[in-house]
């Protein structure tokens, strides 16, 4: 062993006999076990990324876009199709695999199983698996406790030297005094912070695996609370997409998470933010990596190519497979065109034969594009109707994390909105909604009920708002914000003289003014409300519903969960509703008039989050999304 280290240098091409670290294998089996786990104890955030994808399916009726499928069955790997990026199979996340875990000997001394090491990274090994068709059946981690700028360091380093020196490749004298230097650096750091496994260790193992087992993938993992976990790849061709891995959770148990506090560094924003390490391949060192598009029929080895596709669309639809498989045509040689599955369009077979094979498995995912069937629907309406009875119909409704995560978005370095401008033009399709539903003539006096949050900012906006519009408005906050816009805004509202109840006014106070009111607007609890409703507003609700006026409410009607609705019974149930930015999942059901406001989401970030806002037309600050009676004012 000595003998052989004494060979280990920074730009000699290591092999893994030369390693001290262990290698512990947990086999299909034991991958299985820790799956049917994970399925009983899943994590929220990871299930609700993987219910949102149901609602992605078909966003795209290309070939190659429909990376996630789901579109049948019970949340189980097996009914949860994943896009290769290696061949463009369409294929289900219960193929497993054997991890291959690497870690120092004193883990073993102490016993330390390596179970928890891959069942803390699951859901990513389970769809970096889904998403790797071939050379995939082993995933190889190696256990470190690096910490978070070490990490930094040392993917900076593999990058180097796997792009100029990699399998002992001879480089420029400069970049062979960098390597050695940083080489050195790290084994000098390391040491010094008593690091185990030590450099070199990780160093022999990364370079021996990637050399002698040419994996797609590798993760060094780091049990470090502070740090991430780092995935890298053997070639950009290797990295899934992000059109639909840019929401995945972050791994981090905390909602408020931030991308820099990442357990796991999944690429959810695709190549550009992915550690690839770029190996030139070919001759020696192995095959060049080229993404070919295969035969969907995962034992065949029929390849498309790129230039001549032509896609021959088989009669039927998959379901009618067996009978063109009938036809006779059973090549399974190269082959330069391919039968797409004419009900999904999702999948390209080279024959019907092997669309026949296929079809016990792909059954699972197969179904009409929803765009298809909306069309067949509205065969008789107008061209326009068509258009917007689509775009509503494929609007995106969120889950709470995502509200907020937009919300974020909107107000971080991309976005640079302030929440002044956000909650202004928030307010003001508020407003506009009330203006829109409710004359001024016959409903002037509206009641403005606030809540502490930003939705009560919402409130406040729309009462100066529709003080300008001609109605008599009323403030009533049972429990003022504290943040100083809040107070701002109120200023604002005393400055154009607008009533507001005292926050302490009693219930018989409460119950008077609504008497006198015509309409309420319900600007008291948005997307960060969590059930059971507390004091004061546990009396105020109740009351507010049985005053039987008109009630619009904004966001979401107050007491009602985010995502399950009014499941408790004991939200507010308004007449008209104003979603901002997107709908929310608990309104689904909602039978008002519902509209949406919020016209400040750039069409970059409405795209990224596949939200499928309806147009708004001409200088609107919202839109109607939906109806039970014909629009009126009343
Ligand atoms: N990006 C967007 O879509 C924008 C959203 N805005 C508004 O901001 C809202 C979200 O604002 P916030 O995150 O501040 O949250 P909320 O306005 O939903 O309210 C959170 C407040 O309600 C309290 N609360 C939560 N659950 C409670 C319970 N069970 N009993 C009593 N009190 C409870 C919390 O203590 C907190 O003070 C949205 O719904 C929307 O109306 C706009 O202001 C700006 C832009
Ligand atoms: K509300």
């Amino acid at each position: 062993m000595r003998q052989q280290a004494q060979h280990y240098s920074a730009l000699s091409q290591p092999i893994l006999a030369m390693s001290e670290l262990v290698c512990k294998t947990l086999d299909n089996d034991t991958t299985d076990m820790l799956i049917d786990k994970w399925l009983e104890h899943r994590n929220d955030a990871y299930w609700e990324w993987f219910q949102a994808v149901r609602q992605r399916k078909h966003a795209s009726n290309t070939l190659r876009h429909q990376v996630i499928v789901w579109n049948k069955g019970d949340f189980a790997p097996e009914n949860i199709f994943c896009r290769t990026v290696d061949t463009g199979r369409l294929i289900p996340l219960d193929r497993t695999w054997t991890t291959h875990v690497y870690h120092h000997r004193s883990m073993q001394d102490r016993k330390l199983s390596m179970m928890p090491v891959v069942f803390t990274m699951l859901p990513e090994l389970m769809l970096l698996r889904g998403m790797h068709d071939l050379g995939c059946d082993d995933v190889y981690i190696i256990v470190t406790d690096l910490k978070r700028q070490e990490m930094d360091d040392v993917t900076e380093y593999f990058k180097l030297v796997c792009r100029y020196a990699y399998g002992g490749r001879t480089c420029k004298p400069s970049i062979t005094s960098q390597i050695q230097y940083d080489h050195m650096r790290l084994c000098h750091t390391l040491l010094k912070q008593r690091r185990t496994p030590c450099f070199p260790q990780i160093d022999i193992a990364f370079r021996a695996i990637l050399y002698e087992k040419r994996p797609p993938f590798i993760i060094l993992f780091s049990h470090q609370t502070t740090s991430y976990s780092q995935i890298f790849f053997t070639h950009p061709h290797f990295v899934p997409s992000e059109d639909i891995f840019f929401d995945f959770p972050s791994g981090c148990p905390n909602p408020c998470c931030s991308d820099d506090c990442e357990m796991i560094r999944f690429p959810r924003r695709g190549v550009e933010v992915a550690a690839i390490l770029s190996i030139k391949r070919g001759g020696r060192y192995g095959k060049k990596i080229k993404a070919k598009e295969m035969c969907n029929w995962i034992d065949c080895d029929a390849s498309f190519s790129e230039e001549t596709q032509r896609y021959a669309e088989s009669s039927e639809g998959s379901e009618g497979s067996q009978s063109s498989a009938d036809c006779g045509d059973t090549s399974s040689s190269s082959s330069t065109n391919g039968l797409v599955c004419s009900k999904c369009r999702l999948v390209k077979y080279c024959s019907p034969e092997h669309q026949r094979k296929d079809w016990d498995e792909h059954r699972r995912v197969c179904a009409k594009p929803a765009s298809l069937g909306v069309v067949v629907v509205l065969l008789g309406c107008t061209c326009t109707m068509l258009c917007q009875l689509h775009t509503i119909m494929s609007i995106r409704y969120l889950t709470a994390r995502l509200a907020q995560q937009i919300d974020e978005e909107l107000m971080g370095a991309w976005g640079a909105f302030s929440i002044d401008q956000l909650m202004e033009l928030a307010g003001l399709s508020c407003a506009q909604t009330l203006e829109k539903v409710y004359d001024k003539e016959k409903y002037r006096r509206v009641l403005v009920c606030c809540g502490p949050g930003n939705q009560g900012g919402d409130g406040l906006v729309a009462a100066r708002h529709l003080r300008m519009f001609g109605y008599e408005p009323t403030i009533y906050m049972p429990k003022p914000g504290s943040k100083d816009i809040y107070k701002r805004l109120h200023k604002q509202c005393d400055n154009m003289k607008i009533k507001s109840l005292p926050p302490d006014a009693t219930i018989d106070e409460l119950r008077s003014t609504l008497s006198s009111t015509d309409v309420i607007l319900d600007a008291i609890f948005g997307f960060s409300f969590k059930g059971p409703i507390r004091a004061p507003f546990d009396e105020v609700l109740p009351l507010i519903s049985s005053s039987k006026k008109p009630i619009v409410s904004v966001d979401i009607p107050s007491g009602w969960n985010v995502e399950k609705g009014n499941e408790a019974g004991v939200g507010i149930v308004p007449d008209v509703l104003v979603s901002l930015t997107a709908p929310k999942e608990g309104v689904r059901s909602f039978k008002g008039r519902h509209f949406l406001g919020g016209r400040f989401v750039p069409k970059a970030m409405e795209e990224r989050f596949q939200l499928n806002l309806p147009e708004y037309l001409g200088a609107e600050q919202i839109v109607e999304l939906s109806q039970e009676q014909e629009p009126q004012r009343l």
